[in-house]
C-alpha cells in the first residue's frame, strides 16, 4: 500500500473574486513558485492540486481545490464545496469591489457546505502591493471577527504569509474533531479519533 493512502486526507477551497490571486496562491503553496503575468491564465471549472504537510507533528494529505472566480466559468458549484474540511476566501487589498463581494461568497457558502463546522478563513492577497493597498489590514481584521473566521494577508508573489495561512487553516481542522472524517480503502467513510492532546496523557 502506498504509504500516503493511510495519512488523513483534508479537503480545501479556494474561492473569491476572479484575478485576486487564488491559482497564484495554490501554486505558490504547492509548487513555490509564481508565474509572470502573461503566463496566468483564468481558471476555467474547477482545478485542484494534493500536498503532503505535517502539523503539530502529524502529516496530513491536502487537497486543495481551486475554483473560477468568473461566473461564466463556474461549473458543477455543490459537488465543489461537498466535504469541504476548509474554504479561504481570498481578496485583493488593492482592490475593494473583491473585499465587498466576500459577503456574495459566504452565501454561496453557506447554501452549498455540507459540513456545519467548516473552518474558514479569509485571506488578504497582494501585500506587496502596499502603495495601492485600498483594504487596510485593520478593516480585513475586523470584518474576519464579524464574520466568525480566520484572518492573515500575504502574497503569493512575495511568499510572505502564505505557509502559515495553509497551516494556520489545517491547525483550525484538526482543532474541530467534528471534521476528522477520513477515507479509508476498505470502508469509505470512517472517523479517525481527533489528535491527541496532553490532557490525554495526563488521563487516568
Ligand atoms: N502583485 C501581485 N500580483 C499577484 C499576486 N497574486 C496574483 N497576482 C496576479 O494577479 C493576477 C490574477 O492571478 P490568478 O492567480 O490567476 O487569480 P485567480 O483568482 O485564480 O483568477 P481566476 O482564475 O479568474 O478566478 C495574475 O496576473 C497574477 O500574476 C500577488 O500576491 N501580488
Amino acid at each position: 500500500m502506498n504509504p500516503e493512502d493511510s495519512l488523513t486526507t483534508l479537503k480545501i477551497l479556494l474561492v473569491g473574486n476572479s484575478n485576486v490571486g487564488k491559482s497564484s496562491l495554490l501554486l505558490r503553496f504547492t509548487d513555490d513558485t509564481f508565474l509572470p503575468q502573461e503566463e496566468v491564465s483564468a481558471t476555467i471549472g474547477v482545478d485542484f492540486k494534493v500536498k503532503i504537510i505535517d502539523v503539530d507533528g502529524k502529516r496530513y494529505k491536502l487537497t486543495i481545490w481551486d475554483t473560477a472566480g468568473q461566473e461564466r466559468f463556474r461549473t458543477l458549484t455543490s459537488s465543489y464545496y461537498r466535504g469541504a474540511q476548509g474554504v479561504i476566501l481570498v481578496y485583493d487589498v488593492s482592490n475593494r469591489e473583491t473585499f465587498d463581494e466576500l459577503e456574495n461568497w459566504f452565501t454561496e457558502l453557506n447554501t452549498y457546505c455540507t459540513n456545519k463546522d467548516v473552518v474558514k478563513m479569509i485571506v488578504g492577497n497582494k501585500l506587496d502591493k502596499e502603495s495601492s493597498r485600498v483594504i487596510s489590514r485593520k478593516e480585513g481584521l475586523a470584518f474576519a471577527q464579524k464574520s466568525n473566521t480566520l484572518f492573515i494577508e500575504c502574497s503569493a508573489k512575495t511568499r510572505e504569509g502564505v505557509k502559515e495561512a495553509f497551516e494556520e487553516l489545517v491547525l483550525k481542522i484538526i482543532q474541530t474533531p467534528s471534521l476528522w472524517v477520513k477515507a479509508t480503502p476498505r470502508n469509505n467513510l470512517a472517523i479517525s479519533p481527533p489528535p491527541k492532546t496532553q490532557e490525554d496523557d495526563s488521563c487516568c
